[in-house]
């Protein structure tokens, strides 16, 4: 059985390359005929250039390739999963593993509800926790968590997926995998833009801990577990990308607290995430003090000093 890969960036090409590398038969497909012609000439990536792709890594351009895989990992960043399964129905009937680390602001939900609204029936699985593409590509220990709503499907799929170096743990609280891998990264931008601003480690570790609190208390308003965020997808995730130069959400933090420019064609999950976690928190009555500073500066309407002087001056109360 085959392993499908859908999205040819840096993920997806590690995702591939480690599934293969443990004897797996893999396809990787993306949506650039030429680019996925000169990967499979150079067995290079242009996302990930420095990994190179192993023989069992069968590349395509073609959707209708990935069609009745044993899985199906979506690696497209979180803003673009909804429009790729609208054009994606040969999916339907394999188990679709969303990759993506992000809320969709358009709908305001997680990539295994555009899942379920896209297939109804089609089982709906999430994978995330502490992983840089580049570590799992070079063959690095990872541990990531699994998380399906169907114990049966959540099993299969840990056992399918992983392999020596990348241990998956399963769950099957996805509400608390999908929002700590989502909420991280709007953490990791205003710790990258606290260190950019030159602020200091211990606001760093202040807005980390605040963070946390904050993922929290919006994961358990929707019905996650405090374990689910305490585990790999939450605490685990938010520590490797709040504190790494290696996470492009802290670079880009560390950009806006320099007032530096940063490229736009990276991607940057935590931008839109902040703008969807804020109209989600607003919709339950949950106050996320540091998801708006963030959406606020993403947007260019305040600066760190002001967003900081913000947060300071909200009224002291209990940790
Ligand atoms: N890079 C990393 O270390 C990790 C990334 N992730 C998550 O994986 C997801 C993807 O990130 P990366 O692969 O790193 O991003 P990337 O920027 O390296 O690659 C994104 C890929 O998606 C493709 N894409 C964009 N829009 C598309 C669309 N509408 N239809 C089909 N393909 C489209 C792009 O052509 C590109 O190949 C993100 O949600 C990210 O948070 C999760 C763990 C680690
Ligand atoms: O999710 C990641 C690590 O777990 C990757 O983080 P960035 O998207 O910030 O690079």
């Amino acid at each position: 059985m085959t392993i499908a890969v859908a999205g040819a960036g840096a993920f997806g090409t590690a995702l591939a390359i480690a599934e293969a590398l443990a004897g797996r038969e893999v396809i990787l497909w993306g949506r650039d005929p030429a680019a996925i012609e000169e990967a499979s000439r150079t067995r290079r990536t242009a996302r990930l250039p420095q990994a190179e792709l192993p023989e069992g890594v069968r590349l395509t351009s073609s959707l209708d390739d990935l069609a009745g895989a044993e899985a199906v990992l979506l690696a497209v960043p979180a803003q673009a999963l909804r429009p790729f399964l609208a054009e994606a129905p040969m999916l339907a009937g394999s188990p679709l593993v969303a990759c993506a680390k992000g809320i969709d602001l358009a709908t305001v939900t997680g990539p295994t509800a555009l899942i379920e609204d896209a297939f109804p029936g089609t089982p709906a699985a999430v994978l995330t926790g502490p992983s840089f593409a580049a570590d799992i590509a070079k063959g690095l220990p990872t541990a990531l968590t699994l998380a399906c709503a169907d114990e049966t499907c959540s099993e299969h799929l840990q056992h399918s997926l992983s392999t020596p170096n990348l241990r998956l743990y399963r769950s099957t609280d996805v509400t608390g995998a999908e929002l700590g891998g989502a909420l991280k990264n709007v953490m990791a931008i205003a710790c990258g833009a606290a260190m950019g601003a030159e602020l200091g480690e211990s606001a760093r570790a202040a807005l980390l801990t605040r963070g946390f609190a904050e993922m929290q208390r919006l994961a358990l308003a929707l019905g996650a577990r405090a374990e689910t965020l305490a585990g790999l997808s939450g605490f685990g995730d938010l520590v490797l990308t709040a504190t790494s130069p290696g996470s492009r959400n802290y670079r880009y933090g560390l950009a806006i607290g320099a007032r530096e420019t940063f490229d736009p064609s990276v991607t940057v999950e935590g931008a839109a995430t902040a703008g969807a976690a804020l109209a989600l928190s607003r919709r339950i009555g949950v106050d996320l003090p540091i998801t708006a500073a963030v959406a606020a500066l993403v947007a260019g309407e305040a600066e760190v000093s002001d967003v900081l002087a913000g947060l300071l001056s909200r009224p002291l109360k209990e940790e």
